[in-house]
């Protein structure tokens, strides 16, 4: 563990929360009294304290399907589940149903698009810079905007369009020729990617630092966008960092360790969908999956009567776990594997139960061992837990006894780092909405005194906590950003300090124009290619009171 030295201790000055402290002497947080209102508690009444230690095979809750990471992002927008476990899969029943039956709703007709259909036209074209969320590319033809999937900038392609009418504001395409290509560009190693084929990974025709070269790209153009940054106004060297050891030519990272396979209806076999399309890819291999997902051989099963497989395969253990989610109506299939695998189902109310092992994983980061149940959040690459936490610790300079905040804190990644440094002397506060995140991070970080989580919407709890001022904050919210009202409250706390975790450069960048609304500056901004081969990448950007620059 490493122990910083007391602020209050070596400065002779007490911390912000201390003010009757005396020289030497150090600050009880401020958060260890009782909250100005009631202590803020989860939907059973129970506080950090209070709450009962959770039995290691307890009735389970809903699972995050985690597809891209734009879908785990989702994912955690989805609501609470009380879930119950069960021998007999058949007769099991949630004890607590947490969400109605969907009432019938009549079915809306399709929207119709005016205009003449242009799906299959094929135009010449310049490709020009690319596009921020969607893995394509700007071009014009005629004046008409067109997004080119499979394209690089600067190259000649034949796009061929692929959604859009003769009045549509503008056309998406692929490119199906490339006439002039770009140096970046290199043969495609999975035999599953390109045009009409599968819609996981974005850029499997561009080599690794070009990857790295467009996801800069977007960066830049949102900070200047919606942030008025250049990258040197927003510390960043404009670069975005490789993870990972180096790979031979034509190598393909192998980095997901979770990958939720969709199961075709006539063959049962499996596959990935297609980019904006319910339509399967249906695929052996998936070159981007970790070993440890390989390895259990979902491609090579027949899977018949399932709507999806989710395989996780956890880092730094040797957990494998598989989520099935059977067809309305359908059994639940007999699962034998050869590798040792705990199985989950998840229901038609998204309500998960156990099959078979445990109902989580156990994932190694900073030392210490993180239960994840029920496919909850983790992130996805095995490097990527260390190389956040590392930017977060690296850029806020936790002192010994400070207050910390950790928001949307999941199973507590950046609470135990933050309480690792702040000592028994600081306090650690994690807010995240998911009730069985809760309850993995109140596991996670039992032995930690210093840390409380509270489980809520960030927004909700925020204004009810009573805490009037902290010394540092981590923020790593879901891809729709904090928002304005949320950073409103947040500035209003005057951390010394704020790192902001973020998987969107558009919703980072909208968030920091509210940041600078309120007085705050990004010092440094560092982005890391966590999610290689797609056009997701993961940024931390520290910001302070702008008039302390
Ligand atoms: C990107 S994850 C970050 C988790 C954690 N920091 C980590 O690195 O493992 C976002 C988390 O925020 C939670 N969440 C989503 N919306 C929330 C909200 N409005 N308030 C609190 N938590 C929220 C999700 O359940 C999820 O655990």
């Amino acid at each position: 563990m490493s122990r910083n030295t007391p602020r209050s201790a070596a400065s002779g000055k007490s911390g912000k929360g201390g003010k009757g402290a005396k020289v030497g002497q150090v600050a009880r947080p401020r958060w260890s009294a009782k909250p100005a209102r009631p202590e803020a508690t989860d939907r059973e009444g129970l506080t950090a304290r209070t709450a009962p230690p959770v039995p290691a095979e307890q009735p389970a809750e809903r699972p995050a399907r985690q597809q891209s990471r734009q879908s785990d992002r989702q994912s955690d927008r989805r609501s609470d589940k009380e879930k119950q476990p069960a021998k007999a899969p058949r007769a099991e029943r949630p004890a607590r149903p947490a969400r109605a039956p969907k009432a019938a709703a009549a079915p809306r007709a399709p929207r119709q698009p005016s205009g003449e259909p242009l799906v299959g036209t094929r135009y010449e074209v310049e490709v020009g810079p690319v596009a921020h969320g969607g893995g394509h590319c700007v071009a014009r033809h005629e004046g008409r905007v067109l997004f080119v999937r499979h394209a690089l900038p600067g190259e000649r392609v034949v796009a061929e369009v692929t959604e859009g009418t003769t009045t549509s504001r503008f056309l998406r395409a692929d490119a199906v020729e490339v006439l002039e290509p770009s140096k970046d560009r290199i043969e495609a190693p999975c035999p599953f990617a390109g045009p009409g084929k599968c819609g996981g990974c974005d850029w499997q025709h561009v080599s690794p630092g070009g990857q790295r070269k467009l996801k800069a790209a977007v960066l830049t153009e949102q900070l200047a966008k919606l942030a008025g940054l250049t990258p040197a106004a927003a510390g960043w060297d404009g670069s975005v960092e490789p993870v990972g050891g180096k790979l031979a030519a034509g190598q393909v990272p192998a980095w997901r360790s979770r990958v939720q396979y969709r199961v075709d209806a006539e063959t049962g076999r499996v596959g990935l969908r297609k980019h904006r399309s319910h339509e399967l890819q249906l695929i052996d291999r998936c070159l981007i999956a970790a070993e440890g997902v390989t390895e259990l051989g979902v491609e090579a099963r027949d899977w018949t009567g399932l709507e999806s497989v989710e395989a996780i395969a956890a880092s730094g253990s040797s957990d494998r776990q598989l989520i099935l989610r059977p067809l309305p109506g359908e059994q639940l299939p007999l699962v034998e594997l050869d590798k040792p695998v705990s199985i989950g189902r998840v229901d038609e109310q998204e309500l998960f139960h156990r099959v078979h092992g445990r109902t989580f994983v156990r994932e190694r980061a900073g030392d210490r061992t993180w239960r994840v149940s029920n496919g909850g959040f983790w992130q996805i690459h095995p490097e990527a837990p260390d190389t956040l936490v590392d930017a977060v610790l690296t850029g806020l300079e936790p002192q010994w006894g400070e207050n910390a905040l950790d928001l949307y804190c999941g199973v507590g990644l950046f609470a135990g780092a933050l309480a690792e440094r702040v000592g028994e002397e600081g306090a650690v506060l994690g807010i995240e909405s998911g009730k069985q995140a809760v309850a993995d991070a109140r596991h996670n970080l039992a032995a930690l005194e210093q840390v409380r989580i509270e489980c809520d919407k960030v927004e909700a709890l925020l204004p009810r906590t009573g805490i009037t001022e902290t010394d540092l904050i981590v923020l790593d919210p879901p891809r729709a950003g904090a928002g304005r009202e949320t950073v409103r409250h947040l500035v209003a706390l005057g951390a010394r300090r704020i790192a902001y975790v973020a998987c969107d450069p558009a919703a980072l960048a909208r968030d920091l124009a509210f940041f600078a609304e309120g007085g705050y500056r990004p010092v440094s901004l560092r982005a890391f290619d966590l999610f290689p081969v797609t056009h997701h990448f993961e940024c931390v950007a520290i910001l302070e009171p702008a008039a302390e620059r």
